[in-house]
């Protein structure tokens, strides 16, 4: 069994970002960036106006209120191209361009439009004058390679004129069921037969992560069809197997896939759940072999599943975020297993909410997983624990 730790890094060692395409900006909310972009303008290109009124001379202001001649209007988008001389004023409007001789905006409401000439009540030289380059220049790196970009991203990606984006491809993720007990929700079920939940689940966390799940569907413990199965991973970028990963002879993932090439990196992992993890290449495609109990395999995607996700789309690939919380109640010392334990968290009167683990944590029970809020990290050979200790834990936010 090696450890947690180690088998991340073994991992992400066989991963590397995806190539990049190209899709249009309006498009690109939450898909990663794979190269810089950088402003192709500048943004206000010249002064405008903020405001709704008048672009005066800041210098014919000291007196107020003072009488301007008006010398024409110029609407956002139809720039004036005279010039701004002293005791003159130019009606214009939000987004309209300051011209030339002007450097202040009066506001239309401390005004009286008098026809040929505007009655300034009110005014402060320089207001209301957005500069050229307020928001960014052209050249200006706006947004950097390995960005999900937000909705807010695209809004600043846009106004950049940038009408396409070069994001990651999404990486295909194969996905594998295995036992003959299993059967899709919703078929009859058979005598000692259960309901498929693993691959559902992770195909929705490969879609959450930026992913493309593939269904390669169910396949019983026969060794020729789950072989035939496990062919439809070629081209994915990772096939994901759960179940059939354990020591029991209907346990074919390592000997079918074995005989099929699978070269394993590793197998077993000192952590609970999730013990008989598995890792490999069968041929160019990754194998990560989770294991069948429900929470074991979700628990094991959302650790090592969602980092391979993340480094082949050129993010940060570190382990899902920690955060501390302290203990409801107390735990017993842990065995050389690194420790998962699902648990509810409550806010307290200090700063850590309080984390309560279920009594029972069976690694069939998904009820457990769904009310939980959180897993506590228990490394391995940590000892007995109080109510109030401090603890890790990695919140279960998204999964
Ligand atoms: N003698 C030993 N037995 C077991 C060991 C061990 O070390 N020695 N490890 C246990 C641990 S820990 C786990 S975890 C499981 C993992 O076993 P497998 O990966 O081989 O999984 P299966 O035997 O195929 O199934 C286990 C369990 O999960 C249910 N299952 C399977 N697939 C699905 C699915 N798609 N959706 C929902 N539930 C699924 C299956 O019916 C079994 O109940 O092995 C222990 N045994
Ligand atoms: O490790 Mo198994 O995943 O305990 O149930």
């Amino acid at each position: 069994m090696i450890p947690v730790d180690e088998a991340l890094a073994r991992i992400l060692s066989h991963f590397q970002p995806v190539a990049g395409e190209l899709v249009g900006v309006g498009e690109a909310e939450d898909r990663v960036l794979a190269a810089d972009v950088a402003a192709r303008v500048t943004q206000p290109p010249t002064a405008v106006s903020a405001m709704d009124g008048w672009a005066v001379r800041g210098s014919d202001l000291t007196t107020l209120p003072i009488t301007l001649a008006r010398i024409g209007e110029a609407p956002a988008g139809r720039p004036y191209t005279g010039t701004v001389a002293p005791g003159q004023a130019l009606r214009l409007f939000t987004g309209s361009v300051i011209p030339d001789g002007a450097d202040t905006v009066v506001l239309q409401e401390d005004c009286d439009d008098l026809g040929d000439g505007v009655r300034v009540r009110e005014g402060t030289p320089g207001r209301w004058v957005r500069a050229a380059g307020l928001d960014f220049t052209a050249g200006t790196v706006g947004l950097t390679a390995g960005r999900r970009l937000t909705v807010r991203d695209v809004a600043l990606a846009a106004a950049m004129n940038h009408p396409f984006l070069t994001v990651r491809r999404r990486p295909r993720v194969a996905i594998l069921a295995t036992g003959d007990e299993v059967v899709m929700p919703g078929e009859p079920l058979g005598p000692g037969q259960i309901v498929s939940s693993n691959g559902l689940a992770l195909a929705a966390l490969v879609r959450r992560q930026g992913g493309i799940p593939v269904n390669l569907g169910i396949a019983p413990d026969d060794a020729d069809t789950l072989g035939i199965l496990a062919r439809g991973a070629a081209g994915c970028d990772l096939l994901v197997t759960t179940g059939g990963a354990s020591v029991g002879e209907h346990d074919l993932i390592r000997t079918v896939l074995g005989a099929q090439g699978l070269e394993l990196d590793f197998w077993k992992i000192a952590m609970r759940p999730g013990k008989p993890l598995m890792f490999g290449r069968l041929g160019a495609t990754p194998l990560l072999g989770l294991p069948g109990n429900p929470v074991s395999s979700l628990v094991c995607a959302a650790l090592f599943l969602v980092p391979a996700l993340r480094r082949l789309q050129g993010l940060d690939p570190a382990e899902p975020p920690r955060a501390r919380a302290v203990l409801g109640a107390p735990l017993p010392a842990n065995d050389r297993r690194q420790d998962y334990l699902r648990a509810t968290l409550r806010p307290s009167d200090g700063s850590l909410p309080i984390a309560t683990t279920f009594g029972q944590q069976d690694s069939s029970m998904l009820s457990r997983l769904a009310a939980a809020d959180c897993l506590i990290v228990r490394p391995p050979h940590a000892t007995a624990a109080e109510a109030g200790e401090p603890v890790d834990i990695v919140p279960l936010d998204g999964i």
